[in-house]
Formats: C-alpha cells, sequence, structure tokens
C-alpha cells in the first residue's frame, strides 16, 4: 500500500514534518502559495496540516479529491469550511490545547503593555526624547477584569490575573455556576459586564454569536477608560467604532492581535491614540509551537496510517486502540446499510441502528457512521462515515441507535430497521471468527450469507423445483454461481435466496427470473 501524503501548508515547526515521516507518511512542506496554486496541487494529498494562514474554501475542498483529514496546528478553525469539509466525508482535527497557555500569556502581556503605554514609552526613549513625564499608568491591582469567554485561554487568563491580584468577572453563556465558583470568578452578564469592567479582554470563537460582540452599541456602554485586549478573533470588535472610541478617549487603550481582515497591511485602527497591535502573535512561542506540531502530526497521521481519530471536530473521537477493534464491525455495519440501501424502496425516513452484545461495549458512533454510509451508497459516491450523519441530518432522516451490552443468540449482532412503503423491515449481521462479516436475517428470515461482489435476491413463494430453475437459467446465461444461501419464514411461505455470482446479471436474465413463477421479488446486489 502506498504511503498517505501530507501537505504542510502554513509555516509549521519542523517537528511536524519529522513525526509525519516517522509516522509512515510522505510530507510536502510547501507554504505561502495563493488559492490558485493550492487547488492546483491539493488533489495529491491525503491529509493537509495548517495554521490560520491557509483557507480552506468550498473551492479547494473541490479540488481536493483525495484528501481525508485536515489538521490545524493550533486552535481557532474559522479558516476552514467545516460543514463543506464534512459534506466531502473530510475529518477536520485541531489540538485544542497546545497553545493556549502562550496565547493567555499574551493577553496578559499585551493588557500590561497598555496599562503602562510600552511600546511608544519604548519608541519615545528610543528616539531620544526621554519623555518620563509623557507616561502615567495604571495599576492592575484591584482593577475588574471582564472575561469575555471563559473556555481554556479565557480560564487560564483568570488565574493569572488572579495573580496579578485582579477581580475577575465573566460573561460566558456555557460558563456554569459550579465552574465559575471553582475558578473564583464571577459569572456576570453581558451588559454588568461591560458596565464594570476596567479591563476587557476576549475568549470566544468566532462564530454568528460573537461576530462583533463589542458592537457600536456594546462599546458605548462600557466603563469610561476602559482598556480592551483581543487575542481571540478579529471579528469580534467592530473597528471602525473602536476606532471613534479611542479617538474621543472613552476607551483608554485598545490592544489587538487580531483583526477582522488578515494580514491586516492597514487598518482603520492604525495610528489611533493608545492603540497597540501585534500580527497574530498570540499562538507564537517556541513551546506552543513544537505542542501544536507535535499533536497535528500525530493525529493526522494516527488517523491516515491508523484510523485513529482525535479531536475531531466533526466526528466522533476514535482512538487507534478502538480503531482495530471497531474495523470489523464498521465492515458489517457498511454491508448491511447497503444492503438495505439497495433493497428499500422509496425513501428512508426513520432507521434505527441496534448494537448488541461484544460490539455494544464499544464507540458505537462509527458504527451509525458506517451503516448509513452504506445506507446512502446508492444515493452518491461520495458519501463516507464521516459525511454520512450529517448527510442523512440534511434529508431528514431520523437516526436510532440503541446499545444493548448483554448478549443474544450471537456473541455480538448489529440489527438495523428501516421503515418503508411495506412495513418495517429489518435485516442483521455478526461476525464469524473475529472479523467475518456476515448477514443472519433479512427481513426476519433466518439466513447466513457473505456479502461480498456481484449477488442475487430472490424473494419468492417456498415451492419444490424453484431453486432448480433459478439455476437453469443462470447456467443457461452462463452465469457460475459462487455461494448459494436459502432461508424461510415456514413450509411454503415467504422464501429468500441470496446468491454470489462471479459477474454483474444482465437485466434481461434478471427479467427471466422476476417471470418465474412463484417469484415475489429479484434484485441484482453487489458489495
Ligand atoms: N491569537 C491567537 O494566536 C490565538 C487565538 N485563539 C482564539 O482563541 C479562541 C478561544 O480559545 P479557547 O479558549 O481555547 O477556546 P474554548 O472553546 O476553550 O473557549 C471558548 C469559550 O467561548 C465561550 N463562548 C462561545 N460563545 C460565546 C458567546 N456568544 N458569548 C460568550 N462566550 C462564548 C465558550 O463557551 C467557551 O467557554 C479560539 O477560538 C481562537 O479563535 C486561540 C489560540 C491562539
Ligand atoms: O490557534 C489559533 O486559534 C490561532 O489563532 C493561532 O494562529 P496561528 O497558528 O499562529 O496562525
Amino acid at each position: 500500500m502506498s504511503k498517505p501524503r501530507v501537505l504542510i501548508s502554513d509555516k509549521m515547526d519542523p517537528n511536524a514534518a519529522r513525526i509525519f515521516e516517522e509516522n509512515g507518511c510522505d510530507v510536502d512542506v510547501i507554504t505561502g502559495e495563493t488559492p490558485e496554486q493550492l487547488i492546483a496541487r491539493i488533489g495529491d494529498y491525503d491529509g493537509l496540516a495548517i495554521r490560520s494562514s491557509t483557507r480552506v474554501t468550498k473551492e479547494i475542498l473541490d479540488a481536493a479529491t483525495n484528501l481525508k483529514v485536515i489538521g490545524r496546528a493550533g486552535i481557532g478553525v474559522d479558516n476552514v469550511d467545516i460543514p463543506y469539509a464534512s459534506s466531502k466525508g473530510v475529518v477536520v482535527m485541531n489540538t485544542p490545547f497546545g497553545n493556549s497557555i502562550t496565547t493567555a500569556e499574551h493577553a496578559i502581556a499585551l493588557m500590561m503593555a497598555l496599562a503602562r503605554q510600552i511600546p511608544e514609552a519604548n519608541a519615545q526613549t528610543q528616539a531620544g526624547l526621554w519623555p518620563k513625564n509623557g507616561f502615567m499608568g495604571v495599576e492592575v491591582t484591584g482593577k475588574t477584569l471582564g472575561l469575555i469567554g471563559a473556555g481554556n485561554i479565557g480560564s487560564i487568563v483568570a488565574s493569572r490575573a488572579q495573580g496579578l491580584k485582579m477581580k475577575v468577572i465573566a460573561f460566558d453563556p456555557f460558563l456554569s455556576a459550579e465552574r465559575a465558583i471553582e475558578m473564583g470568578i464571577e459569572k456576570v452578564e453581558l451588559e454588568q459586564l461591560l458596565a464594570r469592567a476596567d479591563f476587557i479582554t476576549l475568549h470566544t470563537p468566532l462564530t454568528a454569536e460573537t461576530k462583533n460582540i463589542l458592537s457600536k452599541e456594546n462599546l458605548a456602554k462600557t466603563k469610561k477608560g476602559v482598556r480592551i485586549v483581543n487575542c481571540a478573533r478579529g471579528g469580534l470588535i467592530d473597528e471602525a467604532a473602536l476606532r471613534e472610541m479611542l479617538d474621543s478617549g472613552h476607551v483608554a487603550g485598545a490592544a489587538l492581535d487580531v483583526f477582522a481582515v488578515e494580514p491586516a497591511k492597514e487598518n482603520v485602527l492604525f495610528g489611533a491614540p493608545n492603540f497597540i497591535c501585534t500580527p497574530h502573535l498570540g499562538a507564537s512561542t517556541t513551546e506552543a509551537q513544537v505542542n501544536v506540531a507535535l499533536q497535528v502530526a500525530e493525529q493526522l497521521s494516527d488517523y491516515l496510517v491508523n484510523g485513529g481519530v482525535t479531536n475531531a471536530l466533526n466526528m466522533p473521537s476514535l482512538s487507534a486502540e478502538e480503531a482495530p477493534k471497531l474495523k470489523p464491525y464498521m465492515a458489517l455495519a457498511e454491508k448491511l446499510g447497503s444492503l438495505v440501501g439497495q433493497l428499500a424502496h422509496g425513501n428512508l425516513t426513520r432507521i434505527g441502528i441496534e448494537v448488541e452484545g461484544h460490539a455494544a461495549t464499544l464507540n458505537i458512533k462509527p458504527i451509525t457512521g458506517a451503516v448509513l454510509a452504506g445506507l446512502m451508497r446508492r444515493y452518491s459516491d461520495t458519501v463516507n462515515m464521516v459525511n454520512a450523519p450529517f448527510i442523512a441530518k440534511e434529508r431528514g432522516m431520523e437516526v436510532r441507535e440503541i446499545r444493548t451490552e448483554r448478549e443474544g443468540a450471537y456473541n455480538t449482532l448489529i440489527r438495523i430497521k428501516v421503515d418503508t412503503e411495506q412495513g418495517e423491515r429489518t435485516v442483521a449481521g455478526t461476525l464469524f471468527g473475529k472479523n467475518q462479516p456476515r448477514l443472519v436475517d433479512i427481513f426476519g428470515i433466518g439466513i447466513e450469507a457473505d456479502l461480498d461482489g456481484h449477488m442475487l435476491y430472490i424473494s419468492n413463494e417456498d415451492a419444490p423445483g424453484f431453486i432448480g430453475r433459478v439455476g437453469s437459467i443462470l447456467g443457461e446465461a452462463g452465469i457460475n454461481i459462487g455461494t448459494f444461501h436459502l432461508g424461510r419464514r415456514n413450509a411454503g411461505g415467504e422464501a429468500v435466496l441470496l446468491l454470489s455470482v462471479d459477474q454483474a446479471i444482465p437485466e434481461i436474465v434478471l427479467k427471466t427470473i422476476c417471470d418465474t413463477q412463484g417469484v415475489r421479488t429479484v434484485k441484482a446486489l453487489s458489495f
């Protein structure tokens, strides 16, 4: 098997390339390309490792015909079109903790720089002005720091600020009262935070709700003399409104590491009084860059080589230890899903996936993904276990998962129930040995069959001579039968025949079988 190919398209610590190679991937480091250049190149790669400069747009994803995984060496993923990546079956991962301390420290550094106007004092001193009377600062001790967003980075900022003897208040709708107590901070509403904070620091992702959270209206509600730090994302602040507030002196200072448009070669805030900035350096320390480079390379290569999933934003985690255990179940699940997809008529709106026995002791999300992928394969060539749950949701399918750890007749069983126009239909399968998928039930009729290659499904009325007639039709058409499986509901009742054949069965042969007496349904299947 050829090695997975990975492209590193943003500047990254060299440890990333080293780890990819050690873990069995071929890696190219090609940074600073235009979107057009990346579009021309991306089709060759299975994995893409990025920071914040590469924008993974729809156009890039459309051109990424072999791409399986994108790894963000860092936290923010607003530069990746995740819904579109999901629809294309591409896993998106980040490294959620590797640079959080570093970014929190940068926020604190900017806050201190604002409090004492260090950049401007430094510039004037070095210009020979000795401006000893030009810079009256403020103490941070005893001041109120308002956190907007109290997740990983916000919490680290809070603990550092507490060390500086500040009072910390936070607005974060997802912060629990217990966690706020544990952190020793006060949970407040945004209005209160705006009214009370001497310093405000932002630590939320950029989302529809957080976009422009410091809007003109909200900036107007801040305490006069407030100082604002943003080491999160540019779109969180209305930059033009902030400029006005700095010019008027209502906001005493602002320090930004991030801008609405990056790289920010020009910006309305440049030159404003008491404005300082850095070029998105929040994560730029040696320690953080080594952390995120190692993590992203380990995570991506684990996925590409072993199927392990860590820190994925669009699918459940799956450890490299779990992956080999789940693989045979996923193969079974996909085959059963495919069988249902091929046999069911009309729209499937309700799907029940029951996992029994040993399989139920594992992480069943990937099993669900595999069932849905198999089921929808007949609608789409691009569906896979990553995008299948999203596509199913988009199509309005209701998916129920039932897990029973107790064993039934089999040591392990996966059963799929679908509501069809003909009522509820069920198929079930198990693993023979440790890893051989086997169908054991089709629409309530016990049968044992491999689901492999070209197959023929016939449902008929149980009657003597029928099997011989089918055999003759296939023989006359020169079609060799590989395996032959039979099942029936009761003697003389509904029977099922499942054959594997060495080639695709022509339409005309299917029609001849269909016209045979006693036949109810005939369907050519392929797996
Ligand atoms: N400047 C830089 O170089 C870096 C910037 N970042 C940015 O920092 C952000 C935060 O990172 P983490 O703390 O690790 O993320 P996190 O996910 O741990 O925390 C984000 C917090 O924001 C809160 N939040 C979400 N919506 C909110 C809303 N509408 N109002 C108030 N709070 C809300 C969440 O509940 C969560 O607690 C990242 O999303 C990234 O954009 C991260 C690393 C480096
Ligand atoms: O991790 C993040 O969210 C960051 O913003 C860091 O960005 P960078 O990797 O330095 O381009």
